[in-house]
């Protein structure tokens, strides 16, 4: 199947068929530019194109199925409704083909040797309120008990998309404060907000359509702290974000509803 997730005159694409899964997806020409080689950041021009983004907030379990996010807290007590994140989540369905696209894509980005079984369900995060945020945190687990849920051990990896920014839009920019900030000025043009002191580390605009890859992990396999980050408080407008999170093993079946799936 030839799925025309192209139509727009602006949006160029190429068709890569890359899916062993009878679909043939079409890729956008993103284009990546490394931010940092320790850990590894790669800013992605483009990664999902306007169909896509379309798509993905129009289906009708996003658009029903938004709810205030939690966080992983500690084992004993579970996850809740935390003052660390006040936004709302849904996860997509893996069944469906514009989805099965966005995932391959991201499989294909970190070489050939990830199966689909080590991708968590795609969970979107909607920032509609002044004020909404994610404070700091790191997206590798610190807490074992959620690296065994479902077996797939803990996050190696992360895409944080932008799939909508309203255009009145002000904050709620992606922070690194442990990463040093890119120097040059062409970085501030539109990715890197240049406004905020260096000292605070890199923060990325968000701009619809471009993506953050982080790896997580140090390559033992132990969280590297460097990673920590946030999303920082939406002042107007309304920003909904993509997390793509690749574990280390494969996820059991269950992990693959999205509808039980827990917001971890
Ligand atoms: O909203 C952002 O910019 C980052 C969100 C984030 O880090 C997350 O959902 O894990
Ligand atoms: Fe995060």
């Amino acid at each position: 199947m030839l799925l025309g997730l192209a139509t727009s005159s602006t949006q160029e694409t190429a068709q890569i068929p890359i899916s062993s899964e009878g679909v043939v997806c079409e890729h956008p020409p993103y284009r990546i530019q490394l931010v940092s080689s320790s850990p590894l950041i790669i800013y992605i021009h483009n990664f999902l194109t306007e169909n896509e983004r379309t798509h993905l907030r129009s289906t009708r379990q996003v658009k029903d199925k938004f709810r205030n996010s939690v966080v992983a807290a500690d084992s004993t007590s579970g996850a809740a409704v935390s003052k660390q994140r006040s936004s709302q989540s849904t996860y997509v369905s893996t069944h469906d083909p514009i989805v099965h696209c966005i995932e391959e894509r991201a499989l294909v980005f970190q070489g050939y040797d990830i199966p689909r079984s080590h991708l968590e369900p795609l969970q979107l995060v909607k920032y509609a309120q002044a004020g909404d945020h994610y404070h700091f945190h790191t997206d590798w687990f610190t807490d074992p008990v959620y690296s065994y849920a479902f077996n797939g051990g803990n996050r190696v990896s992360s895409f944080f998309a932008y799939v909508y920014v309203s255009n009145d839009t002000t904050g709620g920019g992606t922070n690194f404060p442990l990463v040093e900030t890119p120097r040059d000025e062409r970085w501030c043009g539109t990715v890197v907000d240049c406004d905020k002191p260096w000292e605070n580390g890199v923060t990325f605009r968000p701009i619809e359509g471009n993506a953050v890859f982080w790896k997580n992990l140090h390559d033992d396999g132990t969280g590297n702290q460097k990673t920590l980050h946030a999303g920082l408080p939406v002042t107007s407008g309304e920003k909904i974000g993509m997390n793509i999170w690749t574990r280390q093993a494969p996820l059991n079946e269950e992990a693959k509803a999205p509808d039980e799936y827990p917001d971890l």
